[in-house]
Order: C-alpha cells, then structure tokens, then sequence
C-alpha cells in the first residue's frame, strides 16, 4: 500500500491567523481566554504541497484526510483491525487516512501503523502538558507514542465534560506546542440550524477554539453539526460545503491550504456525495470506521 507517503513529512511551516483591527480573530467570542502558547513550529497537517506557492494559494493540492474516530470503543484484539483494512483497502493513493483508537490502544497503534502508511492520533488532550492532573493525557504524551494528531473539542467533550471554547483553544494550543496536529471539531446543533443561526454559530465557536500560534497548515477543522453525530441524519452536501465556505473565511488570506473535514454520520453509502465536493477535504467517521472493510470503502469514495 502506497497511500499516505506523506506521513513521515518534516514540521511544516506555522502560519499565523490573520487578525481583525481590533486585535480579535474574525468571529471570536468575547471573554475568550488567551491560548497561552507561543509561536510554534507544528507539524504542517498538509502532507503534499507543491513547491509553487501560487498553486498553495489555489488549494490546488489539499489531499483528502480521512478520519476513523474510534471513540470508546477497542481492545487489544481489535488491533487486528489493521489488516483487515489493509486488505479491504487496496491500493490508495493520494488520500491520508487517520486512526484515533483509544488512548489505551494508541502505543500500539501507533507502532503497527508506522510503515503502512496510516497515521495515528488521540481523541482528546490536556491543556497542561505534566503535572498533578489525574487521569489526563497530556498532548505530549501523545507525541510521545508517535502519533501525529488529536482531536480537540470534540461535541461529545463538549457536552459530557463541559468543555468550552476557552478549554479548547487552551487543548490545541498544547497539542501545537507539542508538535502534534489537532483537529479542531466545531458543530451546531439542531435548534442553532433550524433558527438560521449555523454559520454564525460555528464560525464564533472556531474563533474562539483556535490559538494564537494555529495557522491554516498546522490545524485541520472538523465540521461535525451535533445533531449529525451517530444519528443517521447528515445536512446536504451543499449545507455542509456552504459552512466549509464560512470555515475558510475564519483564516483570511490562508483559507486555500485549510483542511476541513466533515464528520456526522458518514457511511460508505454516503461518503462518495461528500468527499466528491471541492471544498470537502475528508471526513471524520465515528460507528462506520469501526468495520474495516466499511472504513476501507468510506476511503475509496475519495474522488
Ligand atoms: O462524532 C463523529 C466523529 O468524530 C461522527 O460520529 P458518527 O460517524 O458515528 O456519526
């Protein structure tokens, strides 16, 4: 399998957020505490760029990332599961593929994934990296097994732990810090759509999640509506494509090498309607990349 050559790329380069003249990310909330990380040297969550910036300012090249969220589920015998997807899979090229398990498999992971072309990462970290903090994970801790990202803000965080924007921004700052790629999970729910209020919902909460050192290399956005996730209802494709629009925007001037997943409910019946839209650049899967061979054809529906 050649997929996912890009894995072992070097630290890209960290670009910052452009601000708005009051000093504010576009669509940041007010009382949003500081981030606290300084400037950092993240790894570029752009696997392939070209040498030619204007093809970079096109967008022309952003590989579709596609993710398997494990949540709380998986044991040790499930790292068989790689095969099977590898077998399953095939050849895949041009795509990245990710694997989040849980944190107690993610060593593991991590080591059976590092030369077939499937990178890892965590479902959450701490906003400290040490310290008197029991039962957290910090992000280093996650760089330390050789995983590459994490995701932060997840929904499920979100509303089970009463995790807020300021939480999240603080987590992702760590994880840049650490030098991992955190994936930025931002979400309406079914109240905020229904009143017209998605986008600016959403794009308020990404303001506020993102640290000072994220710039559009060193972060992927996951666009998951809450009342998507593990329901069997997904937007449109033209909904969802309409806020990656809106998501782009928060990073003026850099939006073209921003990578924007979207997550809820995506199944191998339905991953080819939103894989196959431009500004779609992969997807965060929850149940369906618990089966192998189903993640492997959620893969395949990449256009
Ligand atoms: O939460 C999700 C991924 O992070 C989506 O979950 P489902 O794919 O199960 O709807």
């Amino acid at each position: 399998m050649t997929c996912g050559a890009g894995f072992g790329a070097s630290p890209g380069k960290t670009i910052s957020v452009a601000r708005e003249p009051s000093g504010e990310r576009r669509g940041q909330q007010a009382g949003a505490a500081p981030g606290g990380a300084a400037r950092c040297p993240a790894r570029s969550a752009l696997l392939s760029l070209p040498e030619d910036p204007a093809d970079r300012r096109r967008g022309a090249v952003r590989r579709k990332l596609i993710a398997a969220n494990w949540k709380m589920h998986g044991l040790s015998d499930d790292l068989s599961w790689i095969d099977a997807f590898r077998e399953a899979l095939g050849e895949a090229h041009d795509r990245d593929i990710l694997v989040c398990p849980p944190a107690t498999l993610l060593a593991a992971f991590t080591k059976a994934c590092r030369d077939v072309g499937i990178a890892t990462g965590g479902q959450d970290c701490a906003a400290a990296q040490e310290g008197a903090y029991t039962g957290d994970i910090s992000a280093r801790m996650i760089a330390d097994t050789g995983a590459r990202y994490v995701i932060v803000g997840h929904s499920e965080r979100r509303a089970g732990h009463d995790e807020r924007d300021v939480h999240v921004r603080a987590k992702a700052a760590a994880a840049l810090e650490a030098g991992l790629v955190p994936i930025v999970c931002v979400g309406e729910t079914l109240e905020q759509r229904e009143a017209g209020e998605a986008i600016a919902v959403v794009t308020n909460q990404l303001g506020a999640s993102l640290p000072e050192a994220a710039g559009a290399q060193g972060v992927v956005i996951a666009y998951e509506p809450v009342w998507a996730i593990g329901t069997g209802r997904t937007p449109s494709p033209e909904d969802a494509e309409a806020m990656h629009r809106a998501i782009r925007k928060v990073f003026p001037g850099e939006g073209a090498m921003l990578r924007i997943l979207y997550g809820g409910s995506v199944k191998p019946e339905n991953a080819g309607d939103f894989l196959s839209r431009a500004e779609i650049d992969g997807a965060l899967v929850g149940g369906a990349s618990l089966d192998p061979e189903g993640f492997a054809r959620i893969v395949n529906a990449v256009w």
